[in-house]
């Protein structure tokens, strides 16, 4: 009998399984949490090209973002959709760009974080172009182009450049041809164009410890570049494949990390969206960096106050957009995969994946598709079968940040510190039912966490975090998978790439749309991080 995580976990032993003969595919879970226990990886449903999936260790693979096939989505009836198709491809796109910086500008975190630079980070006085910067190696690779190891020629400094090529944004893979509605066809294309300036906007305009960094980006005729700090221990993805899974002290770590990183964007209005362990990197010190904004987008409001016109219709296309069933199915909420509206607390039950993967090897619930993974969700009535063997500590807040019913997951913005005037040591008591409302930070499994230094950075700054990366030299990029270094970038790097000199030359041009990307850091932002 093969057991499957997904369907049994309690009772499992490795004689159970020697009994049955299951020698293959088979994830070993380390021996100071139970020496006997061997589980199958549970992806019996899955095609044979991706029976291998997750584990065993070793054979994790990468799990690629996506704006996932949409079950019917019933759309708010007062949604404003921008269209940037009208005869005039600028048009559109200069709204959607104007409609972002003025989301932005009215995010009051957002703004402050970059309170003294921000009007002349958006003007910048010269701008960078690909030959600035000689390519190293490909770090990694996304829907839309290579991420490379670059040197600035001029300061020698090292940093990862995500290209975008603008022929995969502009055209879509799932264009269905003749049979599609052109009304639909300009809405995926601004929605694809809306994400390419998010991120750049998103990184623009903020700035965390636990967030890359974004020094400059540009344009030329074919692609989008950005310009980020280089993270050089790699992405969790990896240490995970390398270790299959991690101890208790790590993963509260790495679960403290994250959540400041989470809680800083939920502040500042942005919902984060694509949580999972590619998406984690590591810097020198061992300390776990968010990168990859290309799915975030600005959060529906939750105050409607007092708004003009304008900034109700903005909050309305919000609204619409967090219908978008966008992301890693793996890590996805519940109410993601099902097509409803969602908020910030989608990305807490990302992090109850993200957690569960580190501890297990796994996330909760896997199949090929995002239907499969909502079918098993949805069957599965006492939510994801916790591992016996976890601590007390860590099933709680697996059980609290993993509930499919939003209204009862745990409201981590909401309940995040101890408030002064709180008496009550450790928060308030759980009512049976209703949503947990005892404090975050003060969780035992988050004990050893000082989350003062950690919030101001300083921790980040002065101490190592609990995997320190091996790099002897930087330029080699040694904690990045052999797939990605061993590729070539000669195609990907057009030292002949025709930089695009000034907006004038683009009317007409499809390269008008993406008027508006470029973007460099004030001179005290880069002095600061380098
Ligand atoms: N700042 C960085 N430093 C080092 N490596 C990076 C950096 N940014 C990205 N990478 C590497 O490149 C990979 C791809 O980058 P990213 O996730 O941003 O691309 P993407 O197109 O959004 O990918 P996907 O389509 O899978 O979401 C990352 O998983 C990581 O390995």
């Amino acid at each position: 009998m093969v057991f499957s995580l997904d369907e049994e976990m309690d009772g499992l032993t490795l004689q159970d399984d020697v009994r049955q003969g299951l020698t293959a595919n088979t994830l070993q879970v380390p021996a100071a949490y139970n020496p006997e226990v061997v589980f199958d990886d549970g992806n019996n449903d899955l095609p044979d090209d991706q029976l291998n999936l997750h584990s065993p260790i070793g054979n994790r693979t990468r799990r690629r973002s996506s704006v996932l096939a949409k079950f019917p989505v019933l759309s708010p009836a007062h949604t404003r959709r921008v269209s940037i198709s009208n005869n005039s491809p600028g048009a559109g796109a200069s709204l959607l760009t104007s409609q972002l910086a003025s989301s932005f500008k009215s995010s009051t975190g957002a703004e402050s974080a970059f309170k003294e630079e921000a009007p002349q980070d958006m003007r910048p006085k010269s701008m960078r172009t690909i030959q600035d910067f000689r390519p190293i190696r490909v770090l990694g690779r996304g829907a839309y182009g290579k991420v490379i190891l670059v040197k600035d020629q001029f300061s020698q400094k090292l940093y990862a450049m995500k290209q975008l090529k603008k022929a995969e944004i502009l055209i879509n893979d799932n264009d269905k041809g003749e049979d599609q509605d052109p009304a639909d066809r300009n809405k995926d294309l601004d929605k694809r164009i809306e994400r390419t300036f998010a991120e750049r906007t998103i990184l623009s305009q903020l700035e965390h410890p636990n967030i890359v960094k974004l020094f400059y980006s540009f344009h030329d005729h074919s692609k989008l570049y950005l310009i980020l700090q280089f993270i050089p221990g790699g992405e969790l993805f990896y240490h995970l494949k390398e270790r299959g899974t991690l101890e208790e002290d790590t993963v509260a770590f790495y679960a403290a990390e994250v959540s400041c990183a989470l809680k800083f964007l939920h502040d500042n209005g942005i919902v984060y969206r694509d949580l999972k362990p590619e998406n984690c990197l590591l810097d020198q010190r061992g300390h776990l960096v968010l990168t990859d904004f290309g799915l975030s987008k600005k959060s529906a409001t939750e105050t409607q106050g007092d708004k003009t016109d304008s900034e109700s219709d903005l909050d309305k296309d919000d609204i619409y957009t967090l219908h978008s069933i966008i992301g890693t199915p793996e890590y996805a909420a519940p109410e993601i995969l099902q097509g409803v509206a969602y908020n910030k607390n989608c990305d807490w039950y990302s992090l109850g994946c993200l957690l569960y993967d580190m501890l297990v090897g796994k996330p909760p619930y896997t199949g090929n598709n995002h239907k499969v993974i909502l079918n098993k969700i949805q069957k599965d009535k006492q939510g994801p079968r916790i591992p016996y063997y976890l601590s007390d500590g860590m099933k709680d807040v697996l059980n609290w940040l993993l509930k499919k019913d939003k209204t009862k997951r745990w409201d981590v913005d909401k309940y995040w510190s101890e408030d002064p005037s709180d008496n009550q040591k450790g928060g308030k008591k759980k009512k049976p039912g209703k949503q947990r409302v005892s404090k975050f930070q003060s969780h035992f499994i988050f004990r050893k966490i000082n989350w003062k230094l950690m919030e101001s950075g300083d921790l980040q700054r002065t101490t190592l975090g609990p995997i320190v990366p091996i790099i002897t030299n930087w330029e080699l990029a040694e904690n990045f998978d052999d797939e990605f270094t061993s590729m070539s970038f000669e195609d990907d790097y057009a030292m002949n790439s025709i930089p695009i000199k000034s907006n004038s030359d683009l009317s007409g041009h499809p390269s008008d749309i993406f008027k508006g990307f470029s973007f460099k850091a004030s001179g005290s932002y880069l002095e600061r991080h380098f």
